[in-house]
């Protein structure tokens, strides 16, 4: 099993663009060396002038620096580690408003400042291009946090309409290798850079955002885009594959509570997010502390579910986002000192490799046939392949594969293949409670492995209720019939208006076109009349002008009242058109904001523990959530006078689609001819 050196988490500090950066303050030595000085507080009774100062060194500062260059130095060496079967993790910490967002997914709509997460997603189909020795799978999911609660950002593509997470919800479980996976979370299988590119798209507009007296598009959560990769030799009798997860981590922003002074629904988030992001620095120093063996993961859903990206068997980085006014210097040496925990943080990755059964089943019965694995016929191919299938369905209970006389060697392979398998089967069964989405099941392995063996024992945590929560289909009854009636009222009410919009559309389509027939049987016998009277000579007056009957007439007014009427009643068919839309979005919003504070609500209820109840408790009753803000709306203003690479089209061609399909009123950027090659790829 390939491992590569053991170190520590790589830290890079990251500082977003000011015209007033505190030079005074935050100094830079070598490139590696920050120096923070603040002022002594007054009201602590110490001299006003004097300076506290802490130094801090981390792997590289990035200051000034463009997105191409934050990539080649955090991402890019990950991102190939993932390639080769190593887990990977590049997650961003930092105060509201430092950047975090703008560094790992970059300014939406944007190639130029494209962040990590496509220029990753390039990478890992380049170099799946490239390696031509290898058969790969790639697969996409993307999780957020929000309140503690999980969402599946990509919920909206799954397979099956009406699909859910299944009857457990969503939930982090712990592999047998030690790993975790989010169960309920659904998983795409990409063949392109477009196709990720789309899935990345689709998920940064569910994403939920709200307005910060620091950043006007605050992710209110914490969000984890995982590209999870599969690679097998296209040499048939391997039987050993590697697979890896690379995860890249939105962290939401910490704040000092009474900076700000939020209140509401923005300090409800803001006391989720200060709490999981206080339990993350705990799980960070009992990481960093060699001497605990215990590590309090469990904590919190985001210390959780990042159990094995935080150093351990994972390629760690961590981008510390500053915001480098004198305002915030506070803010600055706690994300430093974060960061110089993070630091301590030992990583020791190794290449996850495994061993296809189906393969070492195969060879063995090339063994028994005294044949060698490439010669096998398609039909005893078939044979086994058939066996196995079966027996993963549940329809045939035992392998047989002229498994007579094995050796001692033999017998002990052929026992720990059918172990895999029967691994697998219980597996695959569990599975079929939760949606996965997954289009092509060839390899057998993958389809089963985001399943837990050790289900059971997640529930058995000490931080979990010991005491199981109703099932989920009764308690969104009693939440609709009370803490979310408001909400439910006013999404059946909006349910009602936009009944009455459509059926005012309908009824306005059917008259556009009876109006539509009406002119084109008027304008028809008016020809008609017209060709009679050409026929039988143009009635001319005394003064030589051509003179209108009186049928001929009342048809031309007609016409033209008609041709009014029609301008009319399509001029106002375009706006309730608008108008159903509109109404559509308001029904969608209410519905997502129903189920968003639905799942709070349980989580509240019966999921967290006792300790977090009861913090959240001063909190406040439960308010209906902030309606996830469409990120479209804020995408920025394109730059047109840029022209760009042929890779660009890729991107702009996914990001446009994205936009239309969810029908935003955006300014949809059209990427100009690609004539001058920056210098991205
Ligand atoms: N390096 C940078 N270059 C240009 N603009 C930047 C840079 N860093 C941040 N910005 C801009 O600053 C604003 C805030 O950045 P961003 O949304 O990424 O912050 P954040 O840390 O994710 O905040 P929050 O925690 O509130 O979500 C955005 O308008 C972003 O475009």
């Amino acid at each position: 099993m390939s491992t590569q050196a053991g170190s520590e988490v790589k830290v890079f500090l990251r500082t977003r663009p000011t015209a007033n950066f505190a030079e005074n303050l935050i100094e830079y030595v070598d490139g590696q060396t920050v120096n923070v000085h603040q002022k002594k507080d007054s009201r602590k009774g110490v001299v006003n002038n004097q300076l506290n100062s802490w130094s801090f060194r981390l792997d590289g500062v990035l200051h000034d620096v463009s997105q191409e260059e934050v990539y080649a130095r955090v991402g890019r060496g990950v991102v190939l580690g993932a390639v080769e079967g190593y887990n990977g993790t590049v997650m961003c910490f930092g105060q509201t408003g430092a950047g975090k967002t703008y560094t790992i997914t970059g300014a939406s709509g944007s190639y130029q400042e494209r962040g990590i997460i496509p220029r990753a997603i390039q990478e890992v189909f380049h170099e799946v291009d490239q390696r031509s020795t290898h058969t790969f799978r790639v697969q996409l999911s993307y999780l957020e946090i929000y309140n503690e609660s999980l969402v599946d950002l990509l919920a909206s593509l799954r397979g099956c309409p009406g699909a859910g997470p299944g009857p457990g919800g969503m939930a982090v479980v712990e592999e047998a290798c030690g790993g975790v996976s989010i169960r309920g979370l659904s998983l795409h299988l990409v063949h392109s850079e477009e196709e990720a590119l789309n899935l990345l798209f689709e998920g940064e507009m569910n994403r939920i955002i709200g307005t910060h007296a620091l950043n006007k598009n605050s992710s209110r959560s914490h969000c984890i885009f995982t590209v999870h990769i599969e690679s097998h030799s296209r040499t048939l009798s391997e039987a050993k594959y590697v697979t890896s997860k690379l995860n890249l981590v939105d962290l939401a922003g910490s704040e000092r509570l009474g900076k700000i002074e939020p209140e509401g629904q923005m300090l409800k988030e803001a006391m989720y997010i200060n709490k999981s992001l206080s339990f993350l620095e705990q799980a960070i120093l009992a990481l960093a502390d060699r001497r605990r063996d215990h590590i309090p993961f469990r904590q919190s859903k985001l210390t959780h579910a990042l159990k094995d990206s935080l150093g351990g068997n994972c390629n760690t980085v961590l981008v510390a986002n500053i915001y480098g006014e004198a305002a915030h210097v506070e803010e600055t040496l706690s994300t430093l000192r974060f960061a110089s925990r993070m630091k301590r943080v030992q990583t020791d990755p190794i290449i996850n490799q495994h061993t296809d059964p189906v393969v070492r089943l195969l060879l063995l019965y090339a063994n028994r046939m005294e044949t060698s694995y490439e010669t096998l016929s398609e039909a005893q191919v078939a044979e086994v392949q058939s066996q196995v299938q079966r027996f993963l369905e549940g329809s045939l209970d035992e392998i047989n594969v002229r498994t007579h006389n094995l050796s001692y060697k033999e017998h002990c392979q052929f026992v720990n293949v059918l172990n895999r398998l029967q691994e697998q089967k219980v597996k695959a069964q569990l599975c079929q409670n939760y949606t996965l989405v997954e289009k092509d099941q060839s390899t057998a392995d993958s389809s089963a492995a985001k399943v837990s063996l050790l289900e059971g024992s997640s529930s058995a945590s000490d931080c979990l209720p010991s005491s199981s929560p109703p099932p989920k289909a009764d308690a969104f009854e009693d939440f609709k019939a009370e803490q979310g009636s408001e909400i439910n009222r006013i999404l059946k009410e909006n349910k009602v208006v936009l009944l009455e919009c459509r059926a005012r559309l309908r009824e306005l389509t059917e008259g556009v076109n009876t109006t539509k027939r009406e002119i084109d049987s008027t304008s028809t016998t008016l020809r008609q009349w017209k060709d009679r009277q050409q026929s039988q000579g143009q009635f001319i007056s005394a003064d030589g002008v051509p003179v209108l009957d009186e049928a001929e007439l009342s048809l031309v007014l007609r016409l033209r009242d008609l041709k009014t009427h029609y301008r009319q009643q399509y001029e106002e068919l375009h706006c309730i058109k608008a108008e159903v839309n509109y109404c559509q979005h308001l029904v969608d919003q209410c519905r997502t904001r129903l189920l968003t504070e639905f799942e709070s609500w349980y989580n509240e209820s019966f999921l967290l523990p006792e300790e977090v109840q009861a913090l959240l408790r001063s909190g406040g009753t439960i308010r209906p959530g902030l309606v996830p803000v469409d990120k479209a709306l804020s995408l920025v203003s394109y730059k047109h006078s840029i022209r760009f690479p042929p890779s660009a089209t890729i991107f702009y061609s996914a990001h446009n689609r994205t936009v239309k399909r969810v029908g935003q009123h955006t300014h949809i950027c059209t990427p100009i001819s690609p004539n001058i090659m920056t210098t991205d790829r």
